[in-house]
């Protein structure tokens, strides 16, 4: 997807959306992870199967969330995984609040160089930048190279939420922004009604949630 014309590239915001507190958020990881396809299907619940168009550039969605009955404001950009374009990408890291760091369960290289990111990250992001990894294509079963096990101990060593998602099927991709947003809700003093909030906990509880319950 060309992604060059930024203003091009808005999706789910209503006519209120300028009154909401805006929270930047930025997806990354290798090309073909599911980036742009984890946007499209969080924004307009699809998936468009076929062939591959690797992002060029930059670009953002717009998206008016609800969470515990308030509405918050996400802006998401989906970065081009590509190498020759990591230079621009950089350039947006310092504003971000959140990132959601993909990687391919399909790809070990893609669950390699995970480690790779978080240094990048580490050097041109805020310091208290949120960050989630995201072990994408979980829909792949049969062509799985990396162990959902490998995802939550690279996360648990660096103390960030971890959720395997599918692009195709939907499979956690509302969670994850819901998560995020949550968290950003609540570092702008929005949750007054919560104390204390957690991301890493309510990623857990969530996904204890819907494995106790999918049978049902
Ligand atoms: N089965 C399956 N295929 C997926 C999933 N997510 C993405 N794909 C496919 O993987 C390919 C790459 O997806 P993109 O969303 O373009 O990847 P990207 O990370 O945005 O790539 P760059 O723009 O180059 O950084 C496409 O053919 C998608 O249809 C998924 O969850 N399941």
């Amino acid at each position: 997807m060309d992604l060059q014309r930024p203003d091009s590239y808005q999706g789910g915001a209503g006519p209120d959306f300028n009154e909401h507190v805006l929270h930047k958020t930025i997806l990354v990881g290798d090309s073909g992870v599911g980036k742009t396809s984890l946007l499209v299907q969080f924004d307009q619940g699809k998936f468009i199967p076929g062939s591959f168009s690797a992002t060029v550039g930059i670009g953002f969605t717009n998206k008016l969330v609800t969470v515990d009955g308030m509405r918050v404001k996400l802006q998401i950009w989906d970065t081009a995984g590509q190498e020759r374009f990591r230079s621009v990408t950089h350039a947006y890291y310092r504003d971000a609040q959140a990132l959601l760091l993909l990687y391919d369960i399909t790809n070990k290289a893609s669950f390699d160089n995970i480690r790779a990111w978080l240094t990048e990250i580490h050097e041109y992001a805020q310091r208290d930048v949120v960050i989630m990894l995201l072990g994408n294509k979980a829909d792949m079963s049969s062509e799985r190279v990396i162990r959902s096990e490998d995802g939550e101990t690279l996360a648990r060593e660096y103390g960030v939420p971890f959720l395997e998602t599918s692009a195709k099927t939907g499979m956690n991709v509302e969670l994850a922004f819901l998560a995020i947003a949550k968290e950003l809700k609540y570092r702008a003093g929005q949750s007054a009604d919560e104390p204390s909030f957690q991301i890493r906990d309510y990623v857990e509880s969530q996904k204890k949630r819907s494995s106790c319950c999918s049978f049902v």
